[in-house]
């Protein structure tokens, strides 16, 4: 608890960088009769990328979904550059990376990706110039002037990935891939998304079922029933 005080101390800004950019303690989410995360507690470092390895229906999506802010915890707090998601910030909180459902099936990819970008306030042609450096980076050149419909699996993923990455995040919450393409594949889209992420520094935290991926993150966590049950954490959490 002095840790979450700490961290939700409104007010004066920090003397040193934070340690922590994002942090779950005990949080706890059921959907009617079943309960999806059973107090789970974890905390991740600007710019590490952690992946959250567990079976089918061991949590890992809900927690990512409350991580994010898209779902409200039953107890418990995520706490997100010292702000406590739900509470004192009620939109907003990490990018989360679902796939290919956030494209919108109007646009091409290059316009997908330049759409944040023009919020964010940049020129139609800078955008567009980001944009396509974004889709080459993700490995997917040649897609700027196609439209989602007409895109693969894994394509759609990495045009996907470029939509967030490019408006520079803090923390990218990534779901698995495995379940829409082949192992291959997935494994060839998560380490883009991964390279990616490092190269402009945002923590990335990866929801992954096969532990290959795991070899290319800076640590791992395993989820089971609900409760993050293993995996090296950060020395003092
Ligand atoms: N909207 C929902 N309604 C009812 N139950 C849900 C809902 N979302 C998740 N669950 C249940 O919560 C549990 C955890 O689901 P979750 O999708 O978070 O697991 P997961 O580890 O991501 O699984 P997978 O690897 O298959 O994606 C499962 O028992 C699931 O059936």
């Amino acid at each position: 608890m002095q840790v979450s005080t700490r961290l939700c101390q409104a007010g004066s800004p920090p003397s040193r960088p934070p340690r922590v950019v994002l942090a779950a303690f005990g949080v706890r989410k059921s959907f009617g009769p079943y309960v999806a995360l059973d107090g789970a507690s974890l905390a991740i470092r600007p710019g590490e990328a952690v992946v959250v390895r567990g079976e089918p229906g061991a949590g890992k999506s809900t927690l990512l979904m409350c991580l994010a802010n898209h779902l409200r915890a039953d107890a418990g707090l995520v706490v997100y550059q010292g702000v406590r998601l739900g509470v004192e910030r009620t939109s907003g909180g990490p990018a989360l990376l679902t796939g290919a459902a956030m494209l919108r099936p109007d646009l091409t990819c290059a316009e997908n990706v330049a759409r944040p970008l023009r919020r964010m306030g940049l020129r139609r042609r800078a955008a567009r110039r980001v944009a396509t450096a974004w889709l080459d980076r993700l490995g997917a050149p040649g897609c700027g002037r196609r439209y989602p419909g007409e895109l693969s699996c894994g394509q759609s993923h990495r045009v996907a990935a470029a939509t967030v990455l490019a408006t520079a995040p803090r923390v990218v919450l990534a779901d698995d891939p495995a379940e829409l393409m082949d192992r291959g594949e997935a494994l060839d889209v998560t380490r883009s998304v991964l390279e990616a992420a490092r190269a402009v520094g945002a923590a990335l935290v990866l929801a992954a079922r096969d532990a290959s991926v795991a070899a290319d993150a800076d640590r791992q966590v395993l989820l089971r029933e609900g409760r993050v049950v293993g995996g090296r954490e950060i020395p003092g959490w």
